[in-house]
Formats: C-alpha cells, sequence, structure tokens
C-alpha cells in the first residue's frame, strides 16, 4: 500500500501557510495594541503636561487677582446664584483634538487653602461694599459662607473666560472655586450684611484622583498648591479616546476579517487542488491499481495534462494486453514445440521396428537405475531375451516376415513388462532385454518364465524351430551394486546366462546364479 504523500504534502503546505498568515494576524494585532497603547500614554502625558502649564499660570494669576482683592460686592447676588453644583466646575480648554474636559474640584476639607486665601483676602472685619467685587484684573471674583459637615466655609469662585489671562489654554470657561474654613462669628457677620444665613451641602465633591479608569477614557487630576505647597484644589482633565477607540475597532475589524479571509481562501485553494490535482491523479492511481483502464474514461475526455496522461495510461494497457497476448501465443508455440522435441527425443530412443526402447534409451536407462540401485541399496534385475533359431525364420519365411515377426513378439513382451520402473528394449537383432529395477534375481525368474509361457501361448508359427512355434530362451542376473561396480558386469552376467539357457536346449530360463562357480570369478574378474 503506498502512502498519499501528495495529499499529506497539499496539507502540510496549507497548514504551514495557515500557521503563518495566524502569525502575522497575530503580530497585527499586537502591533495595533502597541500603538494603541503608544497614543494612549502619549495623550496622557500631554495632557499631564498640560494640566501643569495650567496651574501654574493660574496659580500665578489667582495670587495677584487675589492680592487687590478689597472689596466685597455682589455678594448676595452671588449667594443667590449658586447651587449646589457649584463646587464642580467645568472649563472647557484648547483642546479640542483630544475632547479635553477640565474639572476644578475643590476639597473643603484641605485647611490649606485657608492659608493659600489669606495671604490675599481682605480682612474679614472690612465693610462688604457691592459692585466692588466686578473684576480684578480682568477677572470676576465671587463670594460665598457655606456650611458643610459642621464646618463653615468661605469660597471664592473665579469664572474663567478666554479673554482672560488663560487664552493660551484656549476657549476656557467655567469656574476656578477655592474654599476656606470660617469660623461662625464670621458667617454670623456676613449674614447680617446678607440679609440671610446661607448653607449648602458640599455633596458634589469629589476625591482627587489620577486614573485612567477605562482605556478610552483618561482622567487625570493635579493639586493646586497654595502658598505652604499644600494642595487647595484639584484640576481634573479628563479625555475621551473616542476617536483612537474608532481606530482601534476598525482595525479589531479588519483583522478579524482578514483572519476569515485568509481561512475561506486556504479552504479554497484545498477545494480546487482536491478537484484539480489530487481527484484526478487519484483516479490515475486506482486504473493503475487495479489494473484497468476503466477508471480514465473521464479522464481520458480532458485535453489538459491528466487527458495527456491517461492516454498514455491507456496506451500502455492496450500494449500490455497486446504484449501478453503475443506472450500467450508463443507460449503456445513453445509447448508445442516441447512436444515436439519431446516426441523427437522419445523417437530418437525408440526402435522403429519394435516400437519398443532401443539400444541407446537401454543404455541411458540402465546406467540411471544402476545410478540409482547403488545409492538405494536396492537390487536390480536384467533379462537378455533372444529368440531361437531365428536364421532359419528368416531362411524359411523370408526377411520380411523375420521383421513382422519381430513386431508381434514385441507386442508380446510389452504386454509382461509392464511395470513402471521396468523397460523393454530391443538390444539387438533379435535380441531383446528388460531391465528390471527393485528386483531380486527369484522376481526377474519369474517374469522370464512369464514371458516364455505367454510367448508359447501366442503359438507364432516357426516351420524352422523343433518347437514349430516362435520361442525365446532368457538369462537372468541381478546384483545390488556398489559403487566403483558397473552396469556392463550384470550384462555380462545375463549374457553367460542366455548362453547356458541356450546351450541347455533353448526355450528356458538360466539364471546367472545357477552357472557353475567359474563363470562368476570370470564375470568379477
Ligand atoms: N528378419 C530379420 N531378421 C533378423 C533381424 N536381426 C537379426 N536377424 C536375424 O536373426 C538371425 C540370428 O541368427 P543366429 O544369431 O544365428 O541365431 P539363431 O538362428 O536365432 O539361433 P539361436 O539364437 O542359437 O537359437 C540372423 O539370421 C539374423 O539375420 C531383423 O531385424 N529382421
Amino acid at each position: 500500500m503506498y502512502k498519499e504523500q501528495v495529499q499529506r504534502r497539499i496539507l502540510t503546505v496549507l497548514v504551514i501557510l495557515s500557521l503563518g498568515f495566524l502569525s502575522l494576524e497575530g503580530w497585527m494585532t499586537w502591533m495595533r495594541n502597541q500603538s494603541t497603547q503608544e497614543l494612549v500614554e502619549y495623550r496622557q502625558t500631554f495632557l499631564q503636561q498640560n494640566l501643569s502649564r495650567m496651574v501654574t499660570r493660574l496659580g500665578t494669576t489667582l495670587r495677584s487677582a487675589c492680592s487687590d482683592y478689597s472689596l466685597w460686592t455682589q455678594m448676595q447676588d452671588f449667594s443667590k446664584k449658586l447651587d449646589r453644583h457649584w463646587a464642580k466646575v467645568n472649563i472647557d480648554t484648547s483642546l479640542p483634538e483630544f475632547g479635553i474636559t477640565h474639572t476644578w474640584i475643590v476639597n473643603p476639607e484641605y485647611k490649606t487653602v485657608y492659608s493659600f486665601i489669606v495671604d490675599s483676602l481682605p480682612e474679614f472685619e472690612q465693610p462688604l461694599q457691592k459692585d466692588t467685587l466686578k473684576s480684578v484684573k480682568g477677572l470676576n471674583f465671587y463670594q460665598g459662607f457655606y456650611r458643610y459637615k459642621q464646618a463653615i466655609f468661605e469660597l471664592a469662585a473665579c469664572p474663567l473666560h478666554s479673554s482672560d489671562d488663560y487664552e493660551r489654554l484656549g476657549e476656557a470657561t467655567g469656574w476656578l472655586v477655592l474654599a476656606q474654613p470660617v469660623g461662625e462669628d464670621y458667617l454670623e457677620q456676613i449674614a447680617l450684611l446678607t440679609d440671610s444665613k446661607a448653607s449648602i451641602v458640599f455633596n458634589n465633591h469629589l476625591s482627587p484622583s489620577s486614573t485612567i479608569n477605562n482605556p478610552w477614557n483618561i482622567r487625570i487630576s493635579l493639586p493646586f498648591r497654595g502658598a505652604s505647597g499644600q494642595p487647595v484644589a484639584f484640576l481634573t482633565a479628563t479625555t475621551h479616546l473616542e476617536d483612537l477607540k474608532k481606530l482601534y475597532d476598525a482595525s479589531t475589524q479588519l483583522i478579524i476579517v482578514n483572519g476569515f479571509s485568509i481561512i475561506c481562501l486556504l479552504f479554497l485553494t484545498y477545494f480546487l487542488l482536491q478537484v484539480w490535482v489530487l481527484s484526478p491523479l487519484k483516479q490515475l492511481t486506482n486504473s493503475l491499481d487495479k489494473n484497468t483502464a476503466s477508471e480514465l474514461k473521464t479522464l481520458l475526455s480532458r485535453d489538459d495534462e491528466y487527458g495527456r496522461l491517461a492516454s498514455l495510461v491507456n496506451d500502455f494497457f492496450r500494449q500490455r494486453d497486446l504484449l501478453a497476448a503475443e506472450i500467450q501465443k508463443r507460449g503456445q508455440v513453445m509447448d508445442q514445440l516441447a512436444q515436439v522435441n519431446l516426441q523427437l527425443f522419445d523417437n530418437a530412443r525408440l526402435d522403429e521396428l519394435t516400437q519398443v526402447a532401443n539400444r541407446r534409451r537401454f543404455d541411458e536407462y540402465l546406467a540411471s537405475a544402476w545410478n540409482s540401485a547403488i545409492s538405494t541399496g536396492n537390487p536390480i534385475a536384467l533379462l537378455m531375451i533372444d529368440l531361437d533359431f531365428f536364421k532359419r525364420y528368416n531362411d524359411t519365411l523370408g526377411h520380411p516376415e523375420g521383421d513382422d515377426c519381430l513386431a508381434l513378439v514385441a507386442d508380446v513382451f510389452r504386454n509382461v513388462v509392464k511395470s513402471r520402473h521396468d523397460l523393454l528394449a530391443r538390444y539387438g537383432g533379435e535380441e531383446f532385454a528388460a531391465i528390471l529395477p527393485l528386483t531380486d534375481e527369484a522376481g526377474a525368474k519369474v517374469l522370464a518364465g512369464r514371458i516364455i509361457d505367454v510367448l508359447k501361448q501366442a503359438e507364432i508359427p516357426h516351420p524352422g524351430s523343433e518347437f514349430q512355434v516362435v520361442t525365446t530362451s532368457i538369462g537372468v542376473a541381478a546384483c545390488s551394486p556398489i559403487p566403483h561396480q558397473n552396469p556392463e558386469m550384470l550384462i555380462n552376467m545375463a549374457d553367460k546366462a542366455l548362453y547356458e539357457a541356450k546351450r541347455r536346449g533353448r526355450n528356458g530360463v538360466v539364471a546367472f546364479s545357477e552357472l557353475p562357480k567359474t563363470v562368476d570369478e570370470d564375470i568379477n574378474q
């Protein structure tokens, strides 16, 4: 089974691209956060610096204004005008691009307020006069006395205008409010003057703070210090970074849309690769796997590289089929040739007249059976079969009849010598031989006797023979050969026995073992 490497590689590339793009997205997000953070910090710093500058300038100017403060006028009007929101005064300064709002907050709990104002306030005993506190160096001041948590405060409020000394801060409108605790008696004096007992709950009090209460709303408070260096008021500025927030949200959206688009793009890429590359590739490999061109049908109609490839594979299959048919045909021819060869081989080892094995086949088979007997230790026997008075047969009946007789006798012998291991051969002329592997002398003698009997029963007429029918004499020899002995020995033994059978009157069987001892010695010499 092969591995689908192409698909795996494409997926790997797509995964790497995804990771790359996601890293890019991460980097973009980080950069966005970083630059936003820098902008926020920049604005914060700017705000802080600006506030510091304002506090310094306001302090200087107020100090100078308060030093000229000599008349208490419009007290009653001011008291009436004050509402409970007086303590929180908005100053719209010149930072429109940042949308900064400043808020002055007076903290009555700071006793130092008094120490700041005391240098510049007139004596309390000084009679208050109307319309004298209208303007001091371009600044209008109002004053009131109020009660807060059992304490009484004197409050000075300074409206801020764009035309005043803070014009460098831009359009500045609102109030600066300062406070100092005062005694009951002082209040009573004022009440007498104003004919009213004013009191107000300082409920809009805010604690000074310097926080960024959310990323898009910076609030900074700076202390407004009195002569002794203690904070007497706080200038609070807030800026709403809506523009930055919009930018931030837009970039977030962009990053999300980008990420989504990239993922969609990668999926689309994979889909297209699947359709254009992998699917036809699979068809091709399937076709080659299944070893058939049937899978190539749809590919063959294409006019691109896959169509060409499919056509080449198709050609390859066709040529392979042709080649296979050719190989099969040649195989058949080879089989036929082998059969002919076998036939030729057999023919070369067949006696034409009698259709039994010829002398060459006899020699080959005897050698092979002999070696096999040596290696297995089994016995092997040999019959030498010689027709009796055959010269006379030829002489009386003619040579052609002699041939027919030999063929007839061979048929008779073949019916007797028919064991799978035995071989009947024409040894030469009118002499036959039978090689009998795995047979000892006794067994061989039995078979030889049967040959004699069957031939006699065949009753082939032989006018020249004293038996009147064709008969044969058989010499039998058998042994269990050992290495270095050769089959000629067995032939000689059978020959000797045959000679003895002839000598004893023919038409009979003589075994080599029946011969006198001297013959045996001759053979072994
Ligand atoms: N027709 C024919 N005769 C053959 C053939 N081969 C050998 N002969 C004859 O067989 C005869 C053998 O004669 P001999 O060797 O004298 O032996 P015999 O006449 O059979 O006498 P004994 O063997 O002693 O019984 C010869 O006359 C050969 O010509 C053959 O193929 N065809």
